[in-house]
C-alpha cells in the first residue's frame, strides 16, 4: 500500500525523478522508462491484491447472506417447533415444513416409545390429517366433476402412502408422514447406528442406516445427517436428513446449527409426551384402565361428524354386567373391581385399535365402533359377550372354583338420514340432526336395545330396531 501511495503522487515522483536524473550516468530518458515500468508493476501488484481482496469480500458477503437466511430458516422452524400445539402437530413440523424450509429431499424420524404412548396418539393424529385430506380430495372431486369416481377410503390412502417410495418432501395428500415415522419398542436399533456416541453423523448414505429411512428412496440420495435426539442424557429418537446433493452433508460440516435444532426437538417432543400423558390420566378410568367418560363423549362428538362427513356407518355398543350387585355381595367390593378391571381387559382384547371403549358409569361400558354396520356390531357384541362368559374371573371363591360372568348388550347404528321433525325443530323445514343430537340419539338407542336385552333375560345381545 505504501508503494500505492507513492505512485499516486505525481509531483513527489517527478521530484524524486529529477534528482536521479542528475546524478545518474544513464540517459535519462532509459532512466525515467525504468521508473515508468516499475510504477506500473506495483499498479498492477496493487490492482491483483484489490481484486482479490474483492472476491474474497464478495465471498464472505455472500456467506454472511447464506448464514443469515440459513439463521432465518432456523429461527422460522424453532418458533414452529416450540408453538406446536400437540406432539402430531411437533412430529408434522420436523417432517413436513422442516424438509420444505431447508429444501431437503428426505425427512425422517425415530422415536423410542417403549409404551405405545407416541403410537397411539400419533396414529390418532394421523387418522384426523388423512382424514381431512379425504375430505379435500372429495371437495375437489365434487368441483371438478361429479361422474368422477369417489375418493379413495382411507385404508387405500394409508396403504398407498406408506409403500410410498417418492422423495420425501415431494407434494402429497399432507398424510405421507406418518410413513416417514418410526416408532422403536426400545432404543437398540438407534445404539447400533451411533456406535461412535451420541453424535450428528455426516457423509454419504450407509446401507445400515437404511432402516432409520423407511418410506423413502434411499438409493436417491447423495448424502444424509443423523441428529441424535438426547434428553436428559438418554437418546430418545433421531432426526434423519437426505439429501440427493453429495456434497450437502459431509463429514467436516460443521454441525452447530444442526445439533441446535435438535436438542430443541428433543426438548419438545419430551415436553408433548408429558403433555399427552396428563391429558390421557384426565381421560382415564383410574379403577379399569379403559377411557372414561368425558373422553367417550368427546370422541363420540367427532366419530359421529367424522361419520357424518364420510358417510360411513357407525354402531354404538352399551354392555352392563349382569346381576352385578351379587358379585359385590357374595364376594366383597373389592372382587366387584377386580371384575370390572378383568371385563374392561377382555373387550379390549376384542376390539380393532380405532374402536372406542369407556367406562360409562357403575358396571356399565360403552363402546364406539366406526366404519361398521349394525350387523358387525351385532356379532362383535356377541364376540364380547362369548368372551366374558368363558373368562375365569379373577376373584377367590370359597369352593375355590372360578368365578364367571355373563353381560347383556345393547347395540344402535347412527342413523344418516336422521331429521328433526318440524315441530320439535322449530324450523321452517325439516332440517339434518347436529352432531350432538345425533350421538345422544345413539346412546339413547344403544341403552334402550341395553333394557330390551335385559328383559329377554340377560346375557344377550340385541340391536336397536
Ligand atoms: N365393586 C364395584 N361396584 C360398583 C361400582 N360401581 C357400581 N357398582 C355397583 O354395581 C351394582 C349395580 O347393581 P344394579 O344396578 O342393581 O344392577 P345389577 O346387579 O348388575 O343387575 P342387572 O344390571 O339388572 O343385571 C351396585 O350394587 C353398585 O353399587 C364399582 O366401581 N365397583
Amino acid at each position: 500500500m505504501k508503494e500505492l501511495g507513492t505512485g499516486g503522487e505525481p509531483g513527489k515522483v517527478a521530484s524524486t525523478v529529477a534528482g536521479e536524473v542528475a546524478g545518474a550516468s544513464g540517459s535519462p530518458l532509459d532512466l525515467l522508462r525504468g521508473e515508468n515500468a516499475r510504477l506500473r508493476e506495483q499498479l498492477d501488484s496493487a490492482q491483483e491484491q484489490l481484486s482479490g481482496l474483492r472476491t474474497q469480500f464478495d465471498r464472505l458477503l455472500s456467506e454472511a447472506r447464506l448464514n443469515q437466511a440459513k439463521l432465518r430458516r432456523f429461527d422460522q422452524i424453532e418458533r414452529q417447533l416450540i408453538a406446536a400445539p400437540s406432539l402430531t402437530a411437533l412430529v408434522q413440523a420436523l417432517l413436513v415444513d422442516f424438509g420444505v424450509l431447508f429444501e431437503l429431499d428426505a425427512v425422517t424420524l425415530a422415536l423410542v416409545d417403549p409404551q405405545y404412548e407416541a403410537a397411539r396418539v400419533l396414529s390418532e393424529g394421523w387418522s384426523e390429517s388423512a382424514q381431512a385430506a379425504l375430505d379435500d380430495a372429495e371437495t375437489q372431486n365434487q368441483t371438478q366433476t361429479s361422474a368422477e369416481p369417489p375418493a379413495a377410503s382411507l385404508a387405500s390412502l394409508a396403504s398407498r402412502d406408506s409403500r410410498s417410495e417418492r422423495h420425501a418432501t415431494e407434494p402429497s395428500a399432507g398424510t405421507d408422514w406418518f410413513a416417514r415415522l418410526l416408532l422403536l419398542g426400545s432404543g437398540q436399533l438407534l445404539s447400533q447406528i451411533y456406535t461412535r456416541g451420541w453424535r450428528p453423523m455426516l457423509g454419504s448414505p450407509d446401507p445400515n442406516q437404511a432402516a432409520l429411512f423407511q418410506g423413502v428412496n434411499v438409493r436417491g440420495l447423495g448424502s444424509t445427517a443423523l441428529l441424535p435426539l438426547l434428553h436428559r442424557g438418554e437418546c430418545i429418537g433421531s432426526l434423519n436428513l437426505g439429501s440427493r446433493d453429495s456434497a450437502r452433508f459431509s463429514a467436516g460440516n460443521s454441525t452447530d446449527f444442526l445439533e441446535r435444532l435438535a436438542a430443541l426437538a428433543a426438548i419438545c417432543l419430551d415436553n408433548a409426551l408429558v403433555a399427552e400423558r396428563l391429558k390421557l390420566v384426565g381421560l382415564t378410568d383410574a379403577l379399569t384402565g379403559v377411557h372414561n367418560r368425558r373422553y367417550f363423549e368427546a370422541r363420540c362428538l367427532e366419530e359421529v361428524k367424522a361419520a357424518q362427513r364420510s358417510r360411513q356407518p357407525l354402531v354404538c355398543l352399551l354392555l352392563d354386567v349382569d346381576h352385578f350387585k351379587r358379585i359385590n355381595d357374595n364376594h366383597g367390593h373389592p372382587a366387584g373391581d377386580a371384575v370390572l378391571r378383568e371385563v374392561g381387559q377382555v373387550i379390549r382384547g376384542q376390539l380393532r385399535g380405532n374402536d372406542v371403549v369407556a367406562r360409562y358409569g357403575g358396571e356399565e361400558f360403552v363402546l364406539l365402533l366406526p366404519n361398521t354396520p349394525l350387523q358387525g356390531g351385532v356379532e362383535t357384541a356377541d364376540r364380547i359377550r362369548l368372551a366374558i362368559a368363558s373368562a375365569a374371573m379373577p376373584v377367590q371363591t370359597e369352593q375355590d372354583t372360578p368365578l364367571h360372568i355373563t353381560v347383556s348388550l345393547g347395540a344402535a347404528q347412527m342413523d344418516m338420514e336422521e331429521r328433526k321433525p318440524v315441530a320439535e325443530a322449530g324450523d321452517a323445514a325439516p332440517r339434518r340432526s347436529t352432531p350432538v343430537e345425533s350421538m345422544k340419539r345413539l346412546v339413547q338407542q344403544a341403552d334402550q336395545a341395553l333394557y330390551a336385552a335385559k328383559q329377554a333375560g340377560r346375557n344377550r345381545v340385541q340391536s336397536a330396531q
